[in-house]
């Protein structure tokens, strides 16, 4: 089996996990995720969720505890040598690559690919809905076809742990749904442990088995999606979601 077909879900835990940014309060998490679960982040604004995301990645540094993935002991490896990919809102392609290089580059860096490489980009665009779209810069694609092609490279580094900060955030409903069906596939595909940072409980409720709730820099609760939709999981979250209808989060995303 080479590199690339290894493929699987790995358990994530957060030990005694501490962070400040300068000025800040500090935040503290521990938490437990099982393998290849999918977990929807909810929690205010400000609460720390794209944070936890960016210490799991590692483009932020803990001042103490441990960050363990599949069983090792990441804390001290730039965000490159951990077993995770990460999605953002936007901005997450090169803007001077193309689609296929933009995709190629979840297989080499340097852009030296392979043929068979190559292939498993090609791959990719078409099971994303790109096919054709290979020459193209980023700047000539819609929102939701950025988003698929930054999926397409998530496709091809099939890396233990997908990380995703809000990804649907600036798309509309219908193009939401359709993301969410690729990534429900791509998980059936490949079985990663998935985190998703999302503020909005209808995009939790279709794709993720677990939530965690966090607020003011801790994990406030965790459980089932289920439960926590059914307001059984913690009175924190049914306040937070009774706030965000009042608001219509529909309008504030
Ligand atoms: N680079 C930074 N420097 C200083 N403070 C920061 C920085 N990034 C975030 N913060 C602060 O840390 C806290 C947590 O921010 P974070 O972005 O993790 O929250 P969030 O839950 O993801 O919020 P949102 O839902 O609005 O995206 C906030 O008070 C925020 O202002």
């Amino acid at each position: 089996m080479t590199k690339a077909d290894a493929a699987h879900g790995a358990g994530i835990t957060l030990e005694k996990l501490r962070f400040a940014y300068p000025g800040g309060s500090e935040m503290a998490f521990d938490l437990t995720i099982s393998p290849s679960d999918i977990v929807a982040v909810m929690g205010p604004s400000g609460s720390g969720k794209s944070t936890l995301l960016s210490l799991i990645a590692g483009f932020e540094t803990p001042t103490s505890g441990r960050i363990m993935i599949d069983g090792k002991d990441v804390s001290g490896l730039t965000p490159h040598r951990r077993p995770v990919s990460m999605v953002f809102q936007e901005n997450n392609l090169f803007a001077h690559l193309t689609v296929a290089q933009n995709v190629g580059l979840g297989r080499s860096p340097a852009l030296k690919l392979t043929e068979e490489d190559r292939a498993a980009v090609s791959d990719a665009l078409a099971r994303t809905g790109l096919a054709g779209k290979e020459d193209r810069l980023p700047r000539a694609l819609s929102g939701g076809e950025r988003q698929r092609v930054a999926l397409a490279r998530v496709l091809i580094r099939k890396r233990p742990v997908l990380l995703m900060d809000e990804p649907f955030a600036s798309l509309g409903p219908a193009l939401r749904d359709e993301m969410l069906d690729l990534i429900r596939a791509l998980h059936a595909e490949q079985q990663m442990t998935v985190l998703m940072a999302t503020h909005d409980p209808r995009d939790a409720e279709r794709l993720c088995r677990t939530m965690i709730f966090v607020e003011e820099g801790q994990v406030a609760a965790t459980g089932t999606t289920a439960a926590f939709i059914a307001g059984d999981a913690s009175e924190a979250f049914n306040r937070y979601i009774g706030a965000r209808r009042e608001i219509n989060y529909s309008t504030t995303n």
